[in-house]
């Protein structure tokens, strides 16, 4: 069953053009993987969705209800938590007053919360710790708990490997897994060895429009076409 569909999406920032079409439908269940080189408008799409930019035309539809230039926090009630980039967190805040800012109405919901724990110890550990003073895995972590201390139905997450120690990632993917057991993950991420772990279904974003949807079996099958659309063997000449 489709959870979310975008259709013929087109954003504008300012004066420029950044989306000019992009159309998806995001199964039920599991992860879902966009993929692009830098700059091809995947933020741009998490952030059309959420209702932080505004697509025109295109529509944004979840759960069969047309959610299009919806106000964020409209969305967010609807069951849809946005991780950004730059994850979003209090820096001169407690893990744990980070926590209690995204509940919704101050109260942690005990069961959630032990759930956290389970997935992310650290931030049992460290609590009452500053955020500004965690490592950066365990900000993205703070970043993600963040998103699911409410029941939510889908969680746009952008690039939560970026600059994370391989073991980070590992323990990064393993949550991811757990928690899509319950909650559909729309994941954009350059990490493609990460994605392709998780990821069951996939698009691909270039300059702006969907150049390729499938299943991520199917692509990781065909090497060409990773190579067409993402450059990624230029990337791996450039790491040997
Ligand atoms: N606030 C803004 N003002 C003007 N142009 C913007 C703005 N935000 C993004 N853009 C432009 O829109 C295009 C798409 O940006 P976007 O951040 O969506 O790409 P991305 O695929 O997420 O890239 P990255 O992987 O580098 O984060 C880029 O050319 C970018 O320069």
């Amino acid at each position: 069953m489709t959870l979310l569909s975008l259709q013929n999406m087109q954003t504008k920032i300012e004066q420029y053009s950044v989306l000019h079409d992009v159309s998806f439908d995001v199964p039920e269940g599991g992860v879902f993987v966009l993929l692009g080189r830098n700059g091809a408008g995947k933020t741009t799409t998490l952030r059309s969705i959420m209702g932080l930019w505004k697509p025109n035309p295109g529509s944004v539809t979840f759960r069969d209800q047309d959610i299009t230039g919806l106000h964020a926090s409209d969305i967010a009630k609807r069951g849809i938590a946005f991780v950004p980039e730059n994850m979003g967190i209090f820096g001169g805040l407690t893990v744990a007053e980070n926590m209690i800012l995204a509940t919704a109405n101050g109260k942690f919901d005990q069961t959630r919360l032990e759930r956290i724990y389970t997935l992310f110890p650290a931030l049992k550990k460290f609590w009452d710790k500053q955020a500004g003073t965690l490592s950066g895995g365990q900000k993205q972590m703070l970043a993600v708990s963040r998103a699911i201390i409410e029941p939510r139905e889908l969680i746009l997450i952008d690039e939560p490997t970026k600059g994370l120690a391989p073991a980070i990632v590992n323990a990064m993917a393993e949550a991811f897994r757990e928690i899509s057991a319950n909650t559909t993950i729309l994941l954009v991420e350059q990490n493609f060895e990460f994605a392709r772990s998780l990821g069951r279904d996939m698009a691909v974003i270039d300059d702006g429009r969907v150049v390729h949807r499938g299943t991520m079996a199917d692509f990781v099958a065909d090497k060409p076409l990773q190579d067409r659309l993402l450059s990624l063997s230029m990337f791996e000449e450039e790491a040997e």
